[in-house]
């Protein structure tokens, strides 16, 4: 489907549910009654008309027992009036309708639309629907739809036949079964819409672009309905995107050299892990880093043949007090480890802590105390958990971590006052003070070992070029994906996509983002 233009200039702008119903609130005591539902039905209903005709074929509409069946009888009525053949499965006691849902629902039994029992859909196995609509439950989701209910049947059903038929699926607000808070179906035995486009109404949703989010919404539309600028508070996230990243590294003076962007040391790549602390280090060299160093553990290599460009060293050698140490790729935990990391901590201007470092802080106060005392001393400190070591650091397990990732990375930039990188589908980037950031870059060709180590890298390259952490952070996530999303489209598709190769394209992606938002060079060169 065509992308709805953005109404308003909050288009990278993410809000809690919460923060949805209170802005809710203030918009409605400016309106007519019902005018929000109204211009949700007609946001939907011109999306639909972009890319259906009535000749492609009916549409099904699916209308729950709340304001999110109201948007949906709206849109049925709307398209009806349009020509479209439209069923409608009224799937509520319409008594308790809200008044503004109940007129939308005389409206759409007055129009040429069908209203079709949900006996009629489980039965009919092979529908010739162009669309099916899902307006069954938006942000008032209040409780599990299991597998069993009859709504829990009617999405599992609807779910087989999109895929089995190929029918698209346009969600209204938010896939229905999915909270718009975490991007988690909600209850253990839940189901919920997979829908291929969701058009979410007033402001996008954290719940849409993180855990399982992008997998149920598909592509995300916002319309604010409307809803005056004024009364949209600052908001507690936002989407990365490109035009974020302009001029955060600044475009290179004539007049440098290798010592004006910085020093990277990886301390990692233990015994069997080398080649851990060999990528990340790979990595700060491509994305920049004037000079970098690898301190192994046990055993350094004379160099590394295919970069030997590193600098191999024993880690106790390095000097820290200059440097930005990226700490924990195949690092190991022993006592040698525990005391450079803790070395790390006092002296190093900018820390990137990730893996088994991660680790070590979780089970030592007294490094956790050293991390803390960093913020006191302006010291950068990024710290890079996949969900497993964030519920390492925050004591509790992995689904907790992923039931709420957003307070999970809210929770571990308190608790250690550092910028987190959540990693994982919608990594999440967190600071104390600012906006949170869902990365909206990458994809599953990630999920191969070693991608981790190079983030780990990228961050440390944007810190030695004296990036702030939480520019460095939000920046290095977003290349490592836009890196993925590139091989996946032009080089090795969906599947084998290795970290080494990610190195290079990650370097494509910063000279691309470079060239295309950096300011005009000051020396033109005289044209002929
Ligand atoms: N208000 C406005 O101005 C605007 C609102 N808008 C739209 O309204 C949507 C929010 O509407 P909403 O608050 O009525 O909630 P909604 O998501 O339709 O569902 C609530 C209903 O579901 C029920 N229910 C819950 N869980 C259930 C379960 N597991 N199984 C079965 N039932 C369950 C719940 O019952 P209860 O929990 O009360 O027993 C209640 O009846 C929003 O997403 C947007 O689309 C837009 O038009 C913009 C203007
Ligand atoms: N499905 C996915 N979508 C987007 N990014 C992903 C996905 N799976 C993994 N990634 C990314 O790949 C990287 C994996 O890091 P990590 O789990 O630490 O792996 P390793 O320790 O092997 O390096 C992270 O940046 C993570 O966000
Ligand atoms: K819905």
């Amino acid at each position: 489907m065509n992308p709805a233009a953005p109404s308003n200039s909050f288009t990278h702008a993410l809000y809690r549910k919460a923060e949805i119903r209170a802005i809710e609130a203030a918009a409605i005591a400016d309106l007519p009654a019902g005018e929000l539902m109204r211009a949700a039905g007609k946001a939907a209903s011109e999306l639909v008309q972009t890319k259906f005709t009535p000749r492609d074929g009916a549409i099904l509409i699916l209308a729950g027992p709340g304001d999110n069946g109201g948007d949906a009888l709206e849109t049925g009525q709307l398209l009806a009036a349009r020509g479209y053949t439209v069923d409608i499965a009224l799937c509520a006691d319409s008594l308790l309708y809200s008044a503004a849902a109940n007129l939308s629902l005389q409206q759409a039994r007055a129009s040429r639309a069908t209203f079709i029992s949900l006996e009629q859909i489980l039965e009919n196995q092979a529908p010739a629907y162009a669309l099916v609509i899902d307006g069954l439950f938006g942000i008032g989701l209040s409780r599990a739809i299991t597998a069993d209910s009859v709504f829990g049947q009617l999405i599992q059903h609807i779910n087989q036949l999109a895929e089995k038929f190929a029918i698209p699926i346009l969600a209204l607000d938010v896939p229905s079964g999915l909270d718009a808070d975490t991007g988690q179906v909600i209850g253990p035995q839940g189901v919920a819409i997979e829908a291929n486009t969701t058009l979410s109404f007033i402001a996008d949703k954290v719940g849409l672009h993180t855990a399982a989010g992008r997998d149920y919404a598909g592509r995300v539309l916002i319309d604010s309905l409307g809803v005056a600028d004024n009364h949209f508070p600052p908001p507690s996230g936002i989407l990365s995107h490109a035009a974020m990243f302009a001029g955060l590294l600044p475009a290179r003076r004539l007049d440098s050299h290798k010592g004006s962007y910085g020093e990277v040391m990886v301390i990692g790549g233990a015994h069997g892990m080398m080649g851990a602390a060999i990528l990340a280090a790979s990595a700060a060299l491509y994305c920049g880093a004037g000079r970098v160093y690898v301190g192994f553990i046990d055993a350094a290599p004379a160099y590394d043949a295919q970069h030997p460009e590193l600098m191999c060293r024993m880690a106790a050698e390095l000097d820290f007090s200059k440097a930005c140490v990226v700490i924990g790729p195949g690092l190991g935990n022993s006592e040698l480890t525990a005391s450079l990391l803790a070395r790390a901590l006092q002296q190093a201007p900018y820390v990137v802590i990730d893996a088994d470092a991660l680790n070590l802080i979780a089970s030592s106060a007294p490094l956790r105390a050293l991390l803390l005392a960093r913020s006191q001393s302006l010291k950068s400190s990024i710290m890079t958990p996949h969900p497993l070591e964030a519920a390492r650091l925050l004591g509790i397990s992995t689904a907790q971590v992923q039931a709420d990732r957003w307070q999970a990375a809210l929770d571990l930039a308190s608790q250690f006052q550092a910028t987190i990188i959540l990693k994982g589908a919608g990594s999440i980037i967190a600071t104390s003070q600012q906006p949170l950031c869902i990365n909206t870059s990458g994809n599953p060709a990630l999920a191969s070992g070693g991608t981790g180590d190079v983030l780990a890298g990228v961050c440390g390259a944007l810190l030695a070029q004296q990036m702030a952490a939480n520019d460095a952070a939000r920046m290095a996530v977003w290349l490592h994906g836009c890196a993925a999303d590139q091989l996946v489209e032009h080089a090795c598709d969906a599947i084998g996509l290795t970290a080494s190769e990610l190195i290079p394209a990650i370097r494509n992606c910063l000279n691309q983002q470079q060239k295309k938002h950096s300011k005009p060079q000051r020396f033109q060169p005289l044209s002929k």
